[in-house]
């Protein structure tokens, strides 16, 4: 994506293995964002398992894309099965919940472990390369998806009259390696010239509305406001809200959407409010192997999060303040399921699927097969 002239990806080559010296791999550092842009160097294993634990990289694709270099980077002085299967266990176990993580790591393990080893290390640079760029064609294609719903609200719409659009977290192309699921059908409306507008929730604790996605926006030039998160059903309520587009982290075969905390309530708004309720997402978010949302394991992260928040201040130093007593319990959970039942519709890269079993098992009958 774009920021002030320059193309961005949120992961990208910074060297290729070569004789002797290790290759390496850029990412942004969300976790400054958005008063900083800063990017890091990843030429570890150990590198790329704290960026998706400590959340410098987030959102499921983006998860999966890191973790496949993971393995890449892991591979550089020995591609023993050993060293194969360590990577793969340390990639896992560093968040619970984003399918994609699982994906990418069975992927390349897939594809790693009939080789020999000393073919291994480049062809886990190829693979996760590839892994990378299909994502980015595979949310362009959600962005087209979307688009032609935005499109159909649209033409309702008087002259002047904005597509009001309310989004959760970030599942933009912060979330991905490039356009984000959720707004990629957002940029493809503000690039064919369809007067949108989005409601920004902040997204609470981690405030990746009001860190990543407000950001986003901004620098694409998308007209939208940041939200308090339990502001999505006033706005329902007033006819201020024309369709909710998220994204999420696993998805069930029978159609169950694990997203971040919060998204429940909205599709319960939406629900309440005949608003219509999409989930954008690339088939790899899609769990063949369970139907029921709770299957799906929820992160529990640091209470920190809940009690400590960031900012700038006037002078430009980024701070911590407590908010809470600092002896406050706290719980943090990370996640929440909604059911099928409250989703209108998957915005996919096969085009928009009814969120039910049959649907989903119709239009991906090739990815079932190689389910876990
Ligand atoms: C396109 S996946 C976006 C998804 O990931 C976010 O979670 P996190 O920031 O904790 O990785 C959030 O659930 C987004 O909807």
């Amino acid at each position: 994506m774009k920021v002030d002239g320059k193309d961005w990806r949120t992961i990208w080559v910074e060297r290729l293995p070569a004789e002797g010296e290790g290759g390496a791999v850029g990412i942004i550092d969300q976790t400054k964002l958005p008063h900083r842009l800063e990017t890091i160097t990843l030429s570890t294993l150990d590198d790329a398992a704290v960026a998706i634990s400590d959340m410098l990289v987030r959102g499921a694709p983006l998860i999966g894309a890191t973790a496949a270099y993971g393995v890449a980077l892991a591979l550089r002085d020995d591609a023993s099965d050993a060293r194969l299967s360590s990577a793969y266990d340390t990639l896992y176990a560093t968040r619970p919940t984003a399918v994609n993580l699982r994906w990418a790591l069975d992927e390349m393990l897939g594809l790693l472990k009939p080789l020999r080893h000393a073919e291994r290390e480049a062809a886990a640079w190829k693979r996760a390369g590839e892994i990378a760029n299909d994502d980015v064609a595979i949310n362009r294609q959600i962005g087209e998806t979307g688009l032609e719903l935005i499109r159909s609200i649209a033409a309702t719409k008087k002259p002047g009259e904005k597509v009001n659009i309310l989004t959760h977290c970030n599942a933009g192309w912060l979330a991905t390696v490039d356009w984000g699921t959720a707004t990629a059908p957002i940029y493809r409306a503000h690039e064919e010239g369809i007067d949108i507008h989005v409601w920004v929730d902040e997204t609470r604790p981690r405030n990746q509305g009001a860190y990543l996605t407000a950001w986003e926006l901004g620098k694409a030039g998308v007209d939208h406001h940041l939200i308090v998160d339990n502001t999505g059903g006033h706005l329902m309520q007033h006819g201020m809200v024309d369709l909710v587009i998220v994204g999420t982290d696993r998805t069930t075969a029978s159609g169950d959407v694990c997203n971040k905390i919060g998204t429940y309530l909205k599709a319960l708004a939406a629900h309440d409010n005949d608003v219509p309720f999409y989930v954008a997402l690339p088939s790899s978010t899609i769990d063949f192997t369970i139907d029921s949302g709770f299957d799906i394991p929820i992160e529990e992260r640091s209470g920190r999060e809940v009690s400590i928040v960031g900012g700038i201040t006037a002078e430009g130093t980024i701070v911590e303040v407590q908010i809470s007593p600092t002896d406050t319990p706290t719980a943090n959970y990370a996640f929440d399921v909604t059911p099928a039942r409250l989703v209108t519709g998957l915005i996919t890269e096969r085009g928009l699927v009814s969120a039910d079993r049959a649907a989903i098992a119709e239009r991906f009958q090739d990815r079932i097969g190689n389910a876990a």
